[in-house]
Order: C-alpha cells, then structure tokens, then sequence
C-alpha cells in the first residue's frame, strides 16, 4: 500500500477573510492524486469560513494549535471539542515558534498529542534542529528527543494516526531550504527512527518537510523516496503557488 501523500498549508498568524474565500475557491475545482491530501491550517477565527466552502472532499482543515484540557478556565485558548465541534480533522502541534516563544515544551507537545488523538483529530507534530544543532553534530539526537517523549505516552502504534513534519528550524522563513539530499537523508532517519518502534508503522506514517518550500523547488523535495509531502508556510498565501504545490506531490 502506498504511503498517503499530504501537502498542508500552515498560514501562521496571516491572511484574512478574503484570502480564506480565495483559497477554497482556487482549489475546489483541482483534481488530485487518489490518496492525496490537502489541508489548510488558517488562524482559528477563520476555521469556520473555509469548512463552509470546502466543497472538495481532498481536502480537509486544521488548527495551529490545541490547549491540552478539555475545557475550562483557560482564557484564549481553543480546545479539541471545539475543533470536534466544526469538523476539523488536523492540528498542527510541537510548531518551532510555539516551542521557542509559547514555552510548548516537549512534555507539553505530548500531551498535546495525547489529547488530539484521544479526540480523534489527526495530529502534524512539528520537529526539526536548530542551525547550532545541526552544525554541531546533533540532528539526530534533537530529533529522536523530540519523537521519544510522544512514542512513550502515545505508543508507536498511534502513529498510525501521526502525521510527522520535519522542519529545520534554519529553513523556516529564511528562503533557505534543505537539500533534497539532506531533507532525504533526514527523512530517512525519523523513519528508521520510528521502525526500531515498529517496521509496519513506520512505512505507513507520513512524513512532510517544511521550510522555505515553494512551487520551484517543492518537485524535487517531493520526489525523495521518504518525503510524502510538504507543510507550506509563507508560500501557502498565494492561491496560484499553494495550487502548484499541492499537484507536485
Ligand atoms: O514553518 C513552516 C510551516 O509550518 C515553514 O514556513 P515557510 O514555508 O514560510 O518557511
């Protein structure tokens, strides 16, 4: 069985009302791959709007962010019962911003991720290095102290329902993209990673890149045999370019 492809949207704290139109009648009408995924993440005022003018069944909403509570006393914060409630299926948890200036530490990223999947959303966990890390040698471990936390609450067979994105975080925002070669020889570690858990969940979980993609060098991104897909920061605001992203997979 091939591996599901996604290419999701992550519109940060941008866009507006007209974009949310804009997006949804820009990409109804595209056909796609069977077993390919659109999902566009606006801020969460904007959820809503996009849900009541999806009309393509491909393609599916999510969050940025979930409070790890079921409800409560926790003013500004968006829980997955409300999510629930206007059918989004994604959240995006474990972002480099929330981690670096929203104090989500990886103990809170996993009981973020504990908390989606006990309320059938699908989580993205967000991982990557940083510039330091990678020059100093660690990638790997970053990347495996990221992942182990949320294997040993969630269990490796939830990642069944796991979408994982590896963004560097040096990618992010800077028009520095990884190469094709790194993003891959990357790649292929979280999975080996995630096969010394489990070989068969392993090969069936998703794994995006993310940073600095854009519609001239997503092909060749997509075309390395353990990236399954791209989440799209800065280059997901533009109707024509996210469309052009979204058929490369
Ligand atoms: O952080 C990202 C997506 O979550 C990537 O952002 P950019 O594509 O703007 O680099």
């Amino acid at each position: 069985m091939s591996r599901q492809t996604i290419v999701a949207a992550n519109w940060k704290m941008n866009g507006n009302a007209e974009l949310a139109a804009q997006m949804c009648r820009g990409l109804n009408d595209e056909e796609f791959n069977a077993n390919h995924q659109v999902v566009i993440c606006p801020p969460a005022p904007y959820l809503a709007l996009i849900r009541a003018n999806i009309s393509n069944s491909q393609i599916a909403c999510g969050a940025q962010n979930i409070n790890e509570n079921e409800k409560g006393a926790f003013t500004g914060e968006i829980s997955a019962l409300m999510l629930n409630d206007l059918q989004v299926q994604y959240v995006i948890v474990g972002h480099s911003e929330r981690r670096a200036m929203f104090q989500d530490s990886s103990e809170l990223v996993t009981e973020k991720i504990a908390y989606a999947l006990a309320s059938g959303l699908t989580p993205i966990l967000c991982i990557g290095e940083t510039l330091k890390e990678r020059e100093n040698g660690q990638t790997e471990a970053r990347l495996s102290y990221q992942l182990a936390p949320v294997i040993a609450k969630v269990g490796i067979e939830s990642f069944k329902n796991i979408v994982v994105a590896y963004e560097p975080v040096w990618a992010i925002g800077t028009g520095k993209t990884a190469s094709a070669e790194i993003a891959q020889q990357t790649h292929e570690f979280i999975r080996n990673y995630l096969a010394s858990f489990d070989a068969d969940v392993a090969q069936q979980v998703p794994l995006l890149y993310g940073g600095s993609v854009n519609a001239k060098n997503c092909e060749e991104l997509f075309a390395q045999a353990d990236i399954d897909g791209g989440l799209i920061g800065g280059a997901s605001l533009n109707v024509e370019e996210f469309k052009k992203i979204c058929q490369a997979v």
